[in-house]
C-alpha cells in the first residue's frame, strides 16, 4: 500500500515538474521574443514621412532625415534596392524619382536621404525647397536586385556621384555583418574631391576593416584608401 503512494507521489512529482518546466520555458520565450517591427513602406501607395532633420553637408548636398510612424518601425527596405519619391518642380508639376536611402533597417524610428540638388532639377527643387516639419511622399521598395549575405565573394564596385548611395547601402550592410565575408572594392568617381559624397563615412568604415576602397578625381589625382592610410596618385 505504502509502495503504491508512494509510486503515485513520485508520479505526481514528476507531472508537476514537467508542467513547471514547459509553464516556464513557454514564458521566458513569450518574454524574449522581440516581436518583427512593421515595414512602413507600401510598394502600391505613397505614404508621407515627416522630415524632421535637415543638414546642409555643402553648397548643393543636404542630408534629409525623415520619422517613421513610430520610435521602433523600421522602413522595411531590402538591400539592394531603392523607392520612388514624388515632389513638385519649380511650376508645381508633380515628378517621381528614383532614391537610396542611406540608412537600414538597424536604423529604428527613421530613414535619411543625402541629395545632391541640381540648380535645373525637377526634384531637386522639391527638396531644395523641403522645410523642417514638411511631409515627403514615398512608395516602394522598388529594384530586381535584393543583396544576400556571402552572395558573391568579392564586390567590385563603380560609382560616379550620387550614384553611391546604393553601393553605400550595400557596403553598409556587409560591414555591419560580422558573418559576412564579403570583400568590397569601389571606385568611385567624382569631379572634385570636395564633390565626394559620404567620404568620411565610406573611408572610416572601408578603411578599417579588410575593404578597401579607390576614390578618384578627375581633377588629376585619385585617392588610394586602403588599410593601411591614404595616399594619392596622379591620375594616368
Ligand atoms: C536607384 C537610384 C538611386 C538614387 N539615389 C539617389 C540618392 O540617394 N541621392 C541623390 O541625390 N540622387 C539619387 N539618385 C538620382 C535621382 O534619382 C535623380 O536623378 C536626381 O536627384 C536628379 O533629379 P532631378 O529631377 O533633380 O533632375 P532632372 O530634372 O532629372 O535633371 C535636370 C538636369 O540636372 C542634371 N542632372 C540631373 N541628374 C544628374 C546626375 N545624377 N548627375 C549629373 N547631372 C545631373 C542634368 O544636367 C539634367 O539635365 C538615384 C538614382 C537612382 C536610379
Amino acid at each position: 500500500m505504502d509502495a503504491l503512494q508512494s509510486r503515485r507521489t513520485e508520479a505526481i512529482s514528476i507531472a508537476v515538474a514537467v508542467v513547471a518546466i514547459g509553464a516556464g520555458t513557454a514564458y521566458y520565450l513569450y518574454i524574449t521574443r522581440k516581436p518583427k517591427p512593421k515595414a512602413c513602406l507600401d510598394p502600391e501607395n505613397f505614404k508621407e514621412f515627416k522630415l524632421v532633420k535637415r543638414t546642409q553637408l555643402s553648397h548643393n548636398v543636404a542630408k534629409f532625415r525623415f520619422e517613421l510612424p513610430t520610435p521602433d518601425s523600421v522602413l522595411g527596405l531590402p538591400i539592394g534596392q531603392h523607392m520612388s519619391c514624388r515632389g513638385k518642380d519649380s511650376v508645381g508639376e508633380d515628378v517621381v524619382k528614383p532614391y537610396t536611402p542611406t540608412t537600414l533597417d538597424s536604423d529604428v524610428g527613421y530613414f535619411e536621404l543625402v541629395i545632391k540638388m541640381y540648380p535645373q532639377g525637377r526634384m531637386s527643387h522639391h527638396f531644395r525647397e523641403l522645410q523642417e516639419g514638411d511631409y515627403l511622399a514615398v512608395k516602394g521598395p522598388k529594384g530586381r536586385f535584393k543583396y544576400q549575405p556571402n552572395q558573391v565573394k568579392t564586390f567590385g564596385m563603380l560609382a560616379g556621384g550620387t550614384g553611391i548611395t546604393p553601393m553605400f547601402q550595400v557596403a553598409r550592410a556587409i560591414m555591419e555583418n560580422p558573418k559576412d565575408k564579403t570583400n568590397v572594392s569601389l571606385i568611385y568617381a567624382n569631379v572634385t574631391f570636395e564633390d565626394i559624397l559620404l567620404k568620411v563615412r565610406l573611408s572610416f568604415s572601408l578603411s578599417f576593416s579588410h575593404h578597401i576602397m579607390f576614390v578618384s578625381l578627375s581633377e588629376g589625382a585619385c585617392l588610394v584608401c586602403t588599410i593601411s592610410g591614404f595616399s594619392f596618385c596622379r591620375k594616368s
